[in-house]
C-alpha cells in the first residue's frame, strides 16, 4: 500500500514489513537511498530523499495517513476495467502468436516480410495489432480509444501482398471467433478486410504529454519470435505521459527460471521426450500490474480450450532480495546490435557480477527481473539510436510495482510524454531489483563512459 504525504503531495515508500518495495519512479545516482517523483506535481519532477526523512517524520506521516484515512485503496478502483481488457487482449494476442510462431517453424520462412528497416514482420504483428485494437475499442468505445502501435498498413496494402493480408484477416478472425473463451465480446460476423485494415491503421496515435493512450508492441521480439525463441505482447496504458498499466504477455517463458537460458527450440524437442502429463516443461505467463498498486501479478497463459476466469490462478510476483552482485544475474538483449555487450560485460565486471548474463530477446528481460528471475537489465544502444515508448512502457509499470527501479543511466526515470519516442534518454536503460544494485551499475557507468566507443 503506498503511503502519501499530504503536505507535499509527493509518493513514499512501503517500508513496513521490511520488505523493499520501492512505489516511486526515480532513484537519484548520488545517493544510496531512493527518491520518488509526486505523482500530482509529476510534470515538475518534485522530489524528496528518503533519506533525509528521519524515522519519526516518517511514523508521523504513517499515522496521519491511517487516522485521515489516505490509502491507495481508495484508487484502487481505477484503471480496474482497463487492466482487466487488457489481459484479456494479451492472453488472446499470445494464443495467436503461439499458433503463428508454431505455424513459422513447422513450415518455411516464406511468412515472413521485410519491412522497409529490413526487420522480420510476420502475421502474427498485423493480427495482434488488429486483435488488440478491435478487443480495446469494442470493450472501452472507440472513440476513447487511441493506440500508438508498431505497425502500420503499408506492407499490407500493396497489391503484391494479398495473399498476406488474407492470411492476417483469416489469422484475425480466427482469434476474435475465440473472444468468449477470454470473457470477451467477438464480433458478431466474420471481419472484412476492410475492417481489419480499418482496425490495424487505427493505431496511429503520436501519443505526446496529454490524456490517455495505449502503447502496443504487437510483437517484440521479432527477431525471437521468428527463430522460435523468446517474445512478448507488450501493452501499456499512458496517461498524462506516465505509464498507468502494463501487460506482458510472454508466450514461452518457462516456469522454472533455469530454462530460460536454452533456446526454445531444445525446449520444444524436450516437451516431446517428456510424458504429456509432465507440467514440468509448461511455458507462457501474462504479467500486468497497475501504477500505485504496489503489486505486480502473473496468469498462466490459457491453454487450449481452457475458459478465463478472472483471476485464472494469478499469483503475485516480485523483484529478487539479492543485493549482492557476486550472486547476481544480469541480462541483455541477444542482439549485440541492440546493446554492447563489450561495455555491459566491463560494467558487470566492475561491480562484481561473476554469473554469465542471461541474453534474452525482447521485454521478456522486464518480465524476469519482474519475477526475481535475474537482478539487473542494461541496455546500452549505439549512439543516435532512439527508444520507442512501446518497447519498455509495460515493463518500467511491472517492475516498478514488483519492487524494482528503472531509470536510464543517469538515473532519472524514462520519459514518456515527448511522443513515440523516449527523449532525452541519458546513455542507456538500467532496470535493477533494488536500488543498492541500481547504484553500483549507475556509477560504474559514470566511472567507464569517458573510455567506452558508445
Ligand atoms: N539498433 C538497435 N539498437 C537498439 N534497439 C534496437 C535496435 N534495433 C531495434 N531495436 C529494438 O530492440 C527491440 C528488440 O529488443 P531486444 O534486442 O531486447 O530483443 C526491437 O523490438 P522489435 O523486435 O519489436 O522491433 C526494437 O525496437
Ligand atoms: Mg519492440
Amino acid at each position: 500500500m503506498p503511503l502519501y504525504c499530504s503536505s507535499v503531495g509527493t509518493k513514499i515508500p512501503h517500508i513496513l514489513g521490511g520488505r523493499r518495495r520501492y512505489t516511486g519512479n526515480h532513484v537519484e545516482s548520488n545517493f544510496s537511498c531512493f527518491f520518488l517523483a509526486s505523482k500530482t506535481l509529476k510534470n515538475s519532477h518534485h522530489i524528496v530523499s528518503v533519506s533525509k526523512l528521519n524515522q519519526n517524520w516518517v511514523s508521523s506521516i504513517m499515522e496521519e495517513q491511517k487516522s485521515i484515512g489516505l490509502s491507495a485503496s481508495l484508487d484502487s478502483d481505477k484503471y480496474s476495467k482497463e487492466l482487466d481488457i487488457a489481459v484479456r487482449a494479451v492472453q488472446m494476442a499470445c494464443s495467436l502468436c503461439q499458433k503463428v510462431q508454431d505455424g513459422l517453424i513447422s513450415k518455411t520462412q516464406s511468412q515472413v516480410q521485410s519491412k522497409t528497416d529490413n526487420s522480420p514482420v510476420t502475421i502474427a504483428d498485423w493480427g495482434v495489432q488488429a486483435t488488440v485494437s478491435w478487443i480495446l475499442s469494442e470493450a472501452l468505445g472507440s472513440i476513447n480509444v487511441s493506440i500508438v502501435a508498431e505497425e502500420d498498413v503499408q506492407t499490407l496494402s500493396k497489391a503484391n501482398s494479398a495473399g498476406l493480408l488474407e492470411a492476417v484477416v483469416r489469422t484475425v478472425n480466427e482469434c476474435l471467433a475465440e473472444a468468449p473463451r477470454f470473457g470477451l465480446k467477438g464480433p458478431s460476423s466474420v471481419l472484412g478486410t476492410s475492417e481489419v485494415l480499418e482496425a490495424i491503421s487505427r493505431c496511429n496515435s503520436n501519443g505526446g504529454p496529454n490524456g490517455r493512450f495505449w502503447a502496443l508492441d504487437p510483437v517484440d521480439g521479432t527477431l525471437g519470435f521468428v527463430r522460435g525463441d523468446q517474445y512478448a505482447v507488450a501493452l501499456a496504458l499512458i496517461e498524462d505521459g506516465e505509464p498507468v498499466i502494463g501487460v506482458l504477455g510472454c508466450p514461452n517463458y518457462p516456469l522454472r527460471k533455469e530454462w530460460l537460458s536454452y533456446h526454445h527450440r531444445y525446449h520444444r524437442i524436450i516437451s516431446k521426450l517428456m510424458p504429456p502429463t509432465s507440467e514440468s516443461w509448461d511455458k507462457g505467463c501474462v504479467i500486468y500490474a497497475k501504477k500505485g498498486s504496489g503489486e505486480a501479478w502473473m496468469q498462466p497463459l490459457l491453454h487450449k480450450s481452457e475458459v478465463l476466469v478472472w483471476p485464472n490462478a494469478a499469483r503475485p510476483v516480485q523483484v529478487s532480495s539479492i543485493d549482492n552482485p557476486a550472486l547476481a544475474t544480469f541480462c541483455e538483449p541477444v542482439e549485440k546490435a541492440n546493446s554492447s555487450h563489450s561495455f555491459t560485460a566491463g560494467l558487470a565486471h566492475s561491480v562484481g557480477v561473476r554469473k554469465q548474463p542471461l541474453r534474452l530477446y525482447s521485454m521478456v528481460k522486464y518480465a524476469a527481473i519482474a519475477r526475481g528471475d535475474a537482478e539487473i537489465f542494461m541496455k546500452f544502444a549505439r549512439s543516435g539510436y532512439k527508444e520507442k515508448i512501446w518497447d519498455h512502457a509495460a515493463g518500467v509499470v511491472i517492475i516498478q510495482e514488483a519492487g524494482g527501479v528503472v531509470t536510464d543511466a543517469g538515473g532519472r526515470p524514462l520519459d514518456f510524454s515527448k511522443g513515440i519516442y523516449i527523449e532525452g534518454l541519458d546513455r542507456g536503460i538500467i532496470a535493477s531489483a533494488g536500488a543498492k544494485l541500481h547504484d553500483k551499475i549507475i556509477k560504474a557507468v559514470d566511472a567507464s563512459w569517458g573510455s567506452s566507443c558508445l
